[in-house]
């Protein structure tokens, strides 16, 4: 069950939220905090290409590029570039990172001890998805040895802004988690595609295709959201014994169908995620 995001946990972080790396994901968490009321007074983002909307964002008081002294006290900093890239953006950070700095991380494969080792903090290691952009995404959140209740409750709220929020204590499940919930929505939107491509293999004008696709992935995701019925039972009620829904899943959950390419899908981006560990 969604808890309602803590508001006034947000609106009373004090000291200064920094965020590094204000890129899809990023952006997202920005946009965000700021709709759940964090002020932007209290927001410096470090990032070398702004977009246009994080410029605009100046205007309404978030600081960008600052220097360590110009951050002040960080409460909380929220590290958002590509794991790739953090081995070399990381140590410029630890200047922004006093005692009792928390240090929160959405990057992909990257441990709580790498995190650790590059800037330090106190650490809370975190793992959105694009739906955050609408406030619908989930978010899997495991806190290192160290974090104090009230920086868990900061953590919970900066990212509770952006949607759900599920804690596990166990790092090791991060990669699994990656691979089913951070890289999930590429999935869906895949499935979009190709029940477009389909449609017009079957004879329907592109555009066309391309509505009734969007339309029932973005339907069909609504209703799961909303009802109180599981997957399964969802499916089933669409399906008529001997009609066509049938005639359909009998290839999608045949052999060498859905179940096998997912658990592969899946297996594969795991996998990935232990590699970017190394
Ligand atoms: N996209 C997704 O669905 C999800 C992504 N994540 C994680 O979020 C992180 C960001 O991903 P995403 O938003 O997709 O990637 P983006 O490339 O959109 O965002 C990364 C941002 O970091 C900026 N950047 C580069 N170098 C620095 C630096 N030294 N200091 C500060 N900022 C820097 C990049 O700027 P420039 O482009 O100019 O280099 C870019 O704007 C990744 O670690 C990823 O694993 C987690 C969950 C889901
Ligand atoms: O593709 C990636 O590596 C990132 C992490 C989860 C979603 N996007």
């Amino acid at each position: 069950m969604t808890t309602a995001p803590d508001t006034q946990t947000l609106a009373n972080i004090s000291g200064t939220v920094v965020l590094a790396g204000a890129g899809k994901m990023g952006g997202a968490l920005l946009t965000g905090w700021l709709a759940r009321g964090l002020n932007p007074k209290r927001v410096a983002v470090i990032e070398p290409h702004p977009s246009d909307d994080v410029r605009a964002l100046a205007a309404r008081g978030i600081r960008l590029n600052p220097t360590a002294k110009e951050a002040g006290t960080v409460a909380a900093l929220v590290v958002a570039v590509k794991p790739q890239t953090f081995g070399k953006a990381g140590p410029a950070l630890r200047p922004l990172i006093g005692p009792s700095t928390l240090v929160v991380s959405i990057m992909a494969g990257t441990t709580i001890a790498m995190l650790d080792a590059v800037c330090g903090g106190t650490i809370v290691r975190a793992m959105p998805n694009t739906p955050a952009a609408i406030g619908r995404g989930i978010t899997v959140a495991v806190a290192a040895k160290g974090v104090n209740e009230q920086q868990r409750a900061t953590a919970d709220a900066l990212l509770r802004a952006t949607g759900a929020v599920e804690w596990i204590d166990d790092e090791a499940l991060m990669d699994a988690v990656t691979a089913v919930s951070g890289s999930g929505p590429a999935y869906v939107f895949l499935l979009a595609e190709e029940l477009a491509r389909a449609g017009v293999a079957a004879g329907l004008p592109a555009n066309l295709a391309t509505k009734l696709a969007r339309e029932t992935v973005a339907g069909s995701g609504e209703l799961l959201y909303r009802s109180d019925l599981d997957a399964a039972t969802l499916r089933q009620n669409v399906t008529s014994p001997g009609g066509t829904t049938a005639a359909a899943l009998s290839v999608l959950m045949g052999e060498h169908g859905l179940k096998e390419l997912m658990t592969r899908a899946v297996a594969a981006a795991t996998k990935r995620s232990k590699e970017l560990a190394k």
